[in-house]
C-alpha cells in the first residue's frame, strides 16, 4: 500500500474517480506534504447518493454475506496494520504508540460489528388486549447513511460509523475530515476488496461548507451519523428536519479524586490520560477535582509525572504528546491560557508553544467563567482543582454545558454505585479517569456532548428501522 505524496481518488459508484481539485495533506509533524487528495464536486457527491440508492434499493446484501464481509475487512486492516498505524502518525500528528492501539481496536470494531449482523431480529409482542392479532417486529436497514468524521481518530471513528452502518444492511457515504482523509480512502480500498458491493461504501472527500452542507440537504439520505464539534452537530441537527442523526459530540470531562483512593494510583494515570493524543481526545481529562485534604499529595506526585512526559515527533516510540492537528488550535489553546493567567489562574507548568506544539500545561486556581473550564479545550491542558464534600465535587462536574463522560477514583463503594445516578453525563467511569472507552460499550453524552450511542450493538440499532407487523388471525 502507497501512501505519500501520491494523488489519492475518490469511490464512488465502484469507481475510484480522481477531480481537477485537490487537497493537499501535511505531515503534522514535518510538515512536509504527505498526500493529495481529490475533492468531491457537487455533481459526484450526487452521483454518490444516487449510487447509494440504487445499492440500498437493487442490491443485495444478505446478513451472512455482510458477516463474511466485514470479517475480511478485519482481516486485511490486521495485515496492514503497521502502514495504518504510520498513517495516523503521520497524517494525523498522534504518537505511534497510540496509533498502533487505534488500528487495533479497529480490527476489534470491524469483527463486533460483523457478530451484529447475526442478532438483527426483532421480537414477538404479547398479544395482551389485542385478542385475534399476532404482532412482531422486523429491523429494516434504514437507508442511506452519511457518515461524517473528525480528524482525531481518523481510523476507529469512521470504522465506528462504516461497520455499523453495513451490519445493518445500509449504503454508506463517508465525509472524513479533509486534513486525515488519506486513511479514509485506504480503508475504502480495504472496503472494495473485501468484496463490500458497488454503492455499499462510498467515500467524498471536501469541505463542511460544501460537501457536508450538500449531503445534510440530500433529503435522499436516511441518517447521520456524526462525530464532531458541538457547534456543527447542533447545525446539523437544525438543518436535517425530521430525518434521524446520531451525534457524538464535545466534553470538558472531568475526573474526581478523592481522599480514600490510591492517590498516587490516580496522578499517574491522569498525567498520562490528560494529554494523550495532546488531549485531542473528546474524553480527555480537561477538569481534575481533587478533595482538599489530599491535594499537596496527589500534586507532587502529578507534577512529577507530568514533567516525564516526552513531547515530539510521532514517530518516535517514546513520544506521549505529539503536535496538534494544526498551529491554528495552537494558538488558540495559547491565547485561551493566557486569557485565564490574566484571569488569575496559576499556570504550573507549561503554557509554551513551538508552532503546533504546546507543551504539556498544567492549570491551577481556576474558575467558572474561565473558557480553559467552561470550554472545550481540545488541547494538552488540564485544571485542577480542589474540593471539600463529594456533593460540592459533583456540582462542579454538572455545572457544564457538556455531559460525556466522567470519572471518580475512591474506595467507596456505597459511592461507587451511587455517584453514576447523580453524575450528568452519558457514561461514568470508576477507578479510572474519564478518559476511557472499549469499543463495545455504549458510548455517547447528554447535553451539548450530544445523543444516541456507538458501539456496534448500539449504534446498529440507530440504523436499522423497527417496523411493527399486525397479522390479523381471527377465524
Ligand atoms: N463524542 C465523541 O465521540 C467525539 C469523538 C471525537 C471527536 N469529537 C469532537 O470532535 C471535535 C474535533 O474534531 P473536528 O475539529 O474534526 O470537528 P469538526 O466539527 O470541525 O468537524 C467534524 C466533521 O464535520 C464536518 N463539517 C464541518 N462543518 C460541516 C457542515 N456545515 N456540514 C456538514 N459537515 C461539516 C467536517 O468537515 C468534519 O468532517 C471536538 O469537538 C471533539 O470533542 C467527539
Ligand atoms: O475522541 C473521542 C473518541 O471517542 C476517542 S475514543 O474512541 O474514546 O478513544
Amino acid at each position: 500500500m502507497q501512501t505519500n505524496q501520491v494523488k489519492e481518488r475518490l469511490l464512488i459508484d465502484g469507481e475510484w474517480v480522481s477531480t481537477k481539485e485537490t487537497h493537499k495533506i501535511y505531515n503534522k509533524f514535518t510538515g512536509e506534504l504527505f498526500s493529495e487528495i481529490s475533492v468531491a464536486s457537487e455533481e459526484l457527491v450526487d452521483r454518490a447518493v444516487t449510487a447509494a440508492v440504487t445499492a440500498y434499493k437493487k442490491v443485495a446484501f444478505a446478513p451472512d454475506e455482510r458477516y463474511r464481509v466485514l470479517m475480511r475487512v478485519a482481516q486485511l486492516l490486521e495485515q496492514n496494520s503497521e502502514q495504518f498505524a504510520k498513517m495516523i502518525a503521520e497524517e494525523g500528528g498522534k504518537p505511534i504508540t497510540d496509533a498502533r492501539t487505534e488500528v487495533k481496536r479497529s480490527v476489534a470494531t470491524f469483527q463486533m460489528a460483523a457478530d451484529e449482523t447475526k442478532k438483527l431480529v426483532g421480537e414477538i409482542i404479547p398479544n395482551y388486549n389485542a385478542q385475534g392479532r399476532f404482532l412482531y417486529t422486523i429491523k429494516k436497514p434504514i437507508g442511506v447513511v452519511a457518515a461524517i468524521t473528525p480528524f482525531n481518530f481518523p481510523l476507529n471513528l469512521v470504522v465506528h460509523k462504516v461497520a455499523p452502518s453495513l451490519a445493518a444492511g445500509n449504503p454508506v457515504i463517508i465525509k472524513p475530515a479533509s486534513d486525515t482523509s488519506t486513511i479514509t480512502v485506504k480503508l475504502c480500498e480495504l472496503l472494495e476488496e473485501a468484496g463490500v458491493p458497488k454503492g455499499y461504501a462510498q467515500c467524498v472527500i471536501g469541505s463542511g461548507r460544501t460537501v457536508g452542507e450538500q449531503l445534510l440537504n440530500d433529503q435522499r439520505i436516511a441518517h447521520y451519523t456524526f462525530t464532531g464539534s458541538p457547534g456543527v452537530g447542533k447545525h446539523i441537527q437544525k438543518t436535517i428536519g425530521l430525518r434521524k442523526a446520531t451525534l457524538e459530540l464535545g466534553s470538558n470531562s472531568a475526573t474526581i479524586v478523592h481522599d480514600d483512593a490510591d492517590v498516587e494510583k490516580a496522578a499517574d494515570k491522569l498525567a498520562k490520560m490528560a494529554f494523550a493524543h495532546a488531549g485531542q481526545i473528546c474524553i480527555s481529562v480537561q477538569r481534575i477535582y481533587v478533595q482538599e485534604s489530599v491535594l499537596d499529595r496527589f500534586m507532587e506526585r502529578f507534577l512529577d509525572e507530568v514533567s516525564r512526559l516526552k513531547v515530539g515527533d510521532p514517530l518516535n516510540p517514546d513520544t506521549n504528546v505529539g503536535p496538534m492537528i494544526s498551529e491554528v488550535e495552537a494558538e488558540r489553546v495559547e491565547s485561551w491560557v493566557e486569557e485565564a493567567r490574566q484571569e488569575g489562574a496559576n499556570i504550573v507548568t507549561g503554557g509554551k508553544r513551538t508552532k503546533n506544539l504546546f507543551s504539556p500545561t498544567v492549570i491551577t486556581n481556576v474558575k467558572k467563567g474561565m473558557k480553559v473550564v467552561d470550554e472545550e479545550l481540545f488541547a494538552p491542558v488540564v485544571t485542577v482543582s480542589s474540593y471539600k464534600t463529594i456533593e460540592e465535587a459533583i456540582d462542579l462536574i454538572n455545572d457544564s454545558k457538556y455531559g460525556l463522560q466522567a470519572g471518580i477514583y475512591t474506595a467507596d463503594l456505597n459511592l461507587s454505585y451511587r455517584i453514576p445516578y447523580l453524575l450528568e453525563v452519558g457514561g461514568v467511569v470508576i477507578n479510572d479517569t474519564c478518559c476511557y472507552r472499549t469499543d463495545q460499550m455504549p458510548y455517547g453524552g447528554v447535553k451539548e456532548s450530544g445523543n444516541g450511542k456507538e458501539g456496534p450493538a448500539y449504534a446498529i440499532q440507530e440504523l436499522v428501522e423497527t417496523v411493527t407487523v399486525v397479522v390479523n388471525i381471527e377465524e
